[in-house]
């Protein structure tokens, strides 16, 4: 039994297209309380998080879009996530579009590092949001949690003090990438961060390329965020969000890495990030999305030991 604390992060400053706002009150809708609740885990829903007021930040970039309202949000969910990770709960994220994890990772790993645990990232996503301003060719800052996180240069004072703490890249892994900017790219292959690709997927399968990680984090005793971006699923399944690109991960690769998740008992928080509900086909990205949740909560059909293999 799991104390899962739920925080709506209605942003969707972040992203190049509107909707991402709805997100939190489409999982609520889709029944995400009440699908963990029946798994056996006890669960708060905190309500939503509100956004900072913040004044124009000074910054060359001029092409970062909605800037003070970006950081406004992170400068909220940074110090709520830092409040929740020193309770005894895990906090799941309701997205909301990915610029929340400047907020939620910058505030666990802050946390970690006062306690002086480890703090790991497995980002599950088409893109690698390692843009920094200067790499951005859109200006969506939802491009970018990743390389703020790391403590990249180049970017305005977001949160409104130094990071407290940069997440070390060699403690981040993303899997799903298939679309990572001319400019990003350089950027994310100078860094120690672990990044597989779908062709990755195809030729090795999700385990071989999960199980090193999380023996890894559980080596080093070391606590985990997830960030499970919508566009990480193939939009054929999961068309709710503004940032398709085909070719993304199966309805059976995804539960496989949730049920993997659920098996190794390091998760210790979780973003849902991207939906937009908006650009739904009757709530199936949601539902999808919930499904998804209840895996790494431990849904399963079968118990393992009644298996023969
Ligand atoms: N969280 C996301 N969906 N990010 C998409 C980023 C797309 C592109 N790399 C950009 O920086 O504009
Ligand atoms: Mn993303
Ligand atoms: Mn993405």
């Amino acid at each position: 039994m799991t104390n899962i604390h739920l925080l709506g992060a209605p942003i969707e400053e972040g992203a190049g297209r509107r909707g991402c706002i709805m997100g939190p009150a489409a999982y609520r809708t889709a029944g995400l309380a009440e699908e963990l609740a029946s798994l056996g885990h006890e669960v708060v829903d905190l309500g939503d998080a509100q956004r900072d007021e913040v004044d124009a930040l000074e910054t060359e970039y001029t092409h970062l879009k909605l800037l003070p309202q970006v950081a406004g949000w992170a400068r909220s969910l940074h110090r709520h996530a830092y409040d929740l990770a020193k309770q005894d709960v895990l906090p799941i994220y309701l997205g909301g579009d990915h610029a929340l994890s400047m907020g939620t990772v910058t505030g666990h790993v802050a946390a970690a590092a006062e306690l002086g645990l480890p703090q790991f990232v497995l980002w599950l996503d088409a893109h690698s949001d390692f843009n920094v301003p200067a790499s951005s060719p859109s200006g969506n800052i939802h491009g970018m949690p990743v390389a703020f996180a790391c403590g990249l240069d180049g970017f305005p004072d977001i949160l409104g003090k130094p990071l407290p703490a940069p997440l070390e890249s060699r403690n981040v892994c993303m899997i799903g990438l298939r679309s990572v900017d001319g400019m990003e790219r350089d950027l994310l292959q100078a860094s120690d961060a672990l990044a597989y690709d779908m062709r990755a997927i195809d030729e090795h399968g999700i385990a071989k390329l999960l199980l090193p990680f999380l023996d890894q984090v559980a080596a080093a005793d070391g606590l985990l965020h997830v960030s499970l971006d919508v566009d990480f699923i193939e939009p054929d399944i999961a068309p709710a969000v503004g940032t398709t690109v085909p070719g993304g991960a199966t309805f059976r690769e995804a539960h496989h890495i949730m049920e993997m998740l659920h098996d190794s008992g390091l998760v210790t928080s979780l973003d849902l990030v991207e939906l937009n509900p908006f650009l739904d086909d009757r709530g199936r990205t949601a539902r999808l999305m919930v499904d998804l949740t209840a895996s790494l909560f431990g849904r399963r059909v079968l118990d393992r030991r009644t298996q023969s293999y």
